[in-house]
């Protein structure tokens, strides 16, 4: 009977194939020795022994067959069932009614036989068999050589053998037409399942596997098509690159799961910004690219800007931490910038970098000049790796100041660099180069030794028990080593753990949530002073500050030199001193510049401050003289 293939065998499909071959042959020979052999009892039965006789050499010849198929002579078996039946059919014609005989109505399924299991040249070769047997017989009836007669009477036996012959050629029909079906139920199967495969193909190569967002490849196809709208219909494309801020720190911190959780919340906030039409796509790692075309003016785009920075700037919730996930985002439009997929996302990327250096968490349109940006961060990149071998940096101090007593109390160590060619390049220009290239580490430790060493100097100069606020770079302080990079530096110059200020930044204590904790603490325990920097910039969860031990909140220069002339600065200010005092931290507050500015801190109950007020940076012995000249005056 017709079935599928045994799903335990592993087979190829080949192999399978030839094995339903044997199988079905076996069957059919099995069939055909039944129904000789019931044919042979029926003639025996009426004495027709030469009928008989006949039969059972056929069924011998058969058995024969069975034999071959059974040790896979498949081609054999097939060969010698075939010409045994067309020979035994003639036979029995010539031995009983010639052309009126039963026996010719065979020849149909033996034809099915043939072109089920035979080759086509045994199938031709049969069919001119069968009509050279037909027209021999009608000639040898013309010429009067063999006479072909009805001269059975009719009775039982005629419309027996009729009905075996219709069975036997309707099972070979029914097999065949089975066959086929399973063949092409298979086929149809086998095609489905290429066709998904090629779509996840395509899926694979076109989308991306974490948020399911076009990838750069497809962006850029689509790019392609809405310049050539956009050609045709005079109308404008904005290419948007958008880079996430803090991505790796929260990344390195919470974990790559945490990291790619925040990655799908980012890419629906952003799907939520735009059009169904326009694309958004996950270019790389924290890189998404933003796509939007058919736009009359850039209003438009001005709108998509103001919901991505207004979304991306509300806190995400990753692992139960509230982080914050701001992005610098840089916008080329075509024609203005370009009309060349590439070149717009080249521009897209040159403003991206732009808005990064700009002090992130902004979007810059591109500009011809950023192109000169560009070429003056490569220069400072490569500038940067022998700046401090070539002894180019140096540390300017700005002096702190008691807000109570009106003493010096240290000072926090700024880095400086004077470029050969370039002159003064302000540290917001090459820390976020030294960040990106990974060189912050080198440039953090020779930082942290040469304040701890210039602090201790000071200290044997005489100038009194001043401290050193060191800034830390949040790479620098996720390396493993930070601890015994500061215990270093201390042992190395002897200055008392106390007398050293790290200012951490903000993102650093919302994303590291993790074992950062462990670390103050052990720093802590040394002695070492920490400060938040930046205060008030961007974190709404302040929870961090009770779980890690402060010691000072640095209030941001931005709220303190505007605090005079701003009431929402003002009560900022105070807020932050008020809950500081609550936390049992101090405060100090950064860009002091005016001396109303300083009373009305020392109002709030700030505890110190520093700006340009009493001094810029300045360089190790300018510092020098300025807290001799300081102490001079005091008396
Ligand atoms: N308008 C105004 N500005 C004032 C006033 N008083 C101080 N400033 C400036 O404000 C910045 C304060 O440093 P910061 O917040 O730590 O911000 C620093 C710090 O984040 C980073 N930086 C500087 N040195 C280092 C360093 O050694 N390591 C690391 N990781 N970062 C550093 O560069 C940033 C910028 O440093 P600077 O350009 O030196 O700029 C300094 C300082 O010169 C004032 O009264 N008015």
């Amino acid at each position: 009977m017709p079935q599928s293939l045994p799903a335990s065998m592993d087979m190829s499909h080949a192999t399978g194939l030839a094995w339903l071959r044997q199988r079905r042959l076996q069957q059919l020979l099995w069939v055909l020795v039944a129904v000789f052999g019931l044919v042979i009892v029926m003639n025996l039965g009426f004495g027709r022994y030469r009928s008989a006789g006949l039969e059972m050499v056929i069924v011998l010849a058969l058995a024969l067959a069975m034999h071959w198929n059974q040790r896979a002579r498949t081609m054999h078996a097939v060969g010698l069932t075939v010409a045994t039946l067309l020979l035994g059919l003639c036979v029995l014609m010539v031995n009983n009614q010639g052309l009126y005989d039963e026996a010719p109505m065979a020849f149909p399924a033996l034809l099915l036989f043939a072109g089920l299991f035979g080759f086509r040249r045994m199938f031709w070769g049969l069919v001119c068999g069968m009509l050279a047997v037909v027209a021999l017989l009608f000639f040898l009836h013309q010429a009067g050589v063999f006479h072909s007669a009805p001269v059975m009477p009719l009775d039982w036996r005629r419309p027996f053998v009729i009905g075996l012959i219709v069975l036997v050629t309707g099972l070979f029909a029914w097999l065949l037409t089975s066959d086929l079906m399973l063949a092409m139920r298979q086929l149809e199967a086998e095609k489905r399942a290429l066709e998904a495969s090629h779509a996840r193909i395509e899926v694979l190569a076109q989308r991306d596997s974490l948020t399911g967002l076009p990838n750069r490849s497809l962006a850029r196809e689509r790019l392609g098509f809405l310049l050539q709208q956009a050609r045709r219909s005079g109308g404008m494309v904005a290419v948007m690159f958008l880079d996430l801020d803090n991505f790796k720190t929260i990344n390195d911190s919470l974990g790559h799961a945490a990291g790619d959780d925040l990655l799908c919340q980012v890419a629906d906030k952003l799907r939520a910004c735009v059009r169904e039409t326009d694309t958004v796509a996950r270019v790389s790692g924290d890189e998404f690219l933003i796509l939007l075309g058919d736009l009359q003016d850039e209003d438009a785009i001005v709108a998509v800007v103001a919901k991505v920075t207004h979304l991306l700037g509300r806190a995400f919730t990753v692992e139960g931490v509230e982080v914050l996930a701001t992005a610098s985002l840089g916008i080329a439009v075509a024609p203005r910038d370009g009309e060349d997929a590439d070149l717009l996302l080249k521009n897209a990327d040159t403003a991206m970098y732009q808005s990064k250096d700009a002090g992130r968490n902004t979007f810059c349109f591109f500009d011809a000049s950023m192109n000169e940006s560009v070429t003056e961060h490569l220069h400072i990149a490569s500038g940067l790796r022998s700046a401090l071998a070539a002894g180019e940096l140096q540390l300017h101090y700005q002096p702190q100041f008691d807000l109570h007593s009106g003493r010096i109390l240290g000072a926090e160590a700024l880095l400086r660099w004077h470029h050969p060619e370039l002159g003064w390049i302000p540290p917001g220009k090459f820390i976020p180069i030294a960040e990106r290239s990974g060189l912050i580490n080198e440039l953090g430790s020779w930082v942290l030794r040469q304040a701890c060493r210039d602090a201790q100097a000071w200290r044997s100069d005489g100038l009194g028990e001043l401290r050193v606020a060191v800034n830390v770079s949040p790479l620098q302080f996720r390396r493993d080593d930070i601890e015994r990079e500061v215990a270093q530096a201390l042992l190395a110059s002897g200055l008392p753990a106390t007398a050293l200020e790290l200012e951490l930044t903000e993102s650093l204590l919302v994303a590291d949530a993790r074992n950062i904790g462990e670390v103050l603490q052990r720093l802590g325990a040394q002695g070492v002073q920490i400060a938040i920097d930046d205060f008030g910039t961007g974190y709404s969860n302040l929870g961090y500050l009770r779980r890690f031990s402060v010691h000072r909140l640095k209030i941001d220069q931005s709220f303190v030199r505007r605090m005079c002339a701003n009431a929402h600065d003002e009560g900022l200010v105070r807020a932050i001193i008020e809950m500081a005092h609550c936390l049992d931290l101090q405060t100090v507050a950064e860009g002091v510049e005016d001396s109303q500015t300083l009373e009305r801190l020392h109002a709030f109950g700030c505890e110190s401050a520093q700006g340009y007020h009493w001094s810029p940076a300045l360089p190790a012995d300018a510092f020098v003289e300025f807290v001799r000249d300081r102490q001079a005056v005091a008396g």
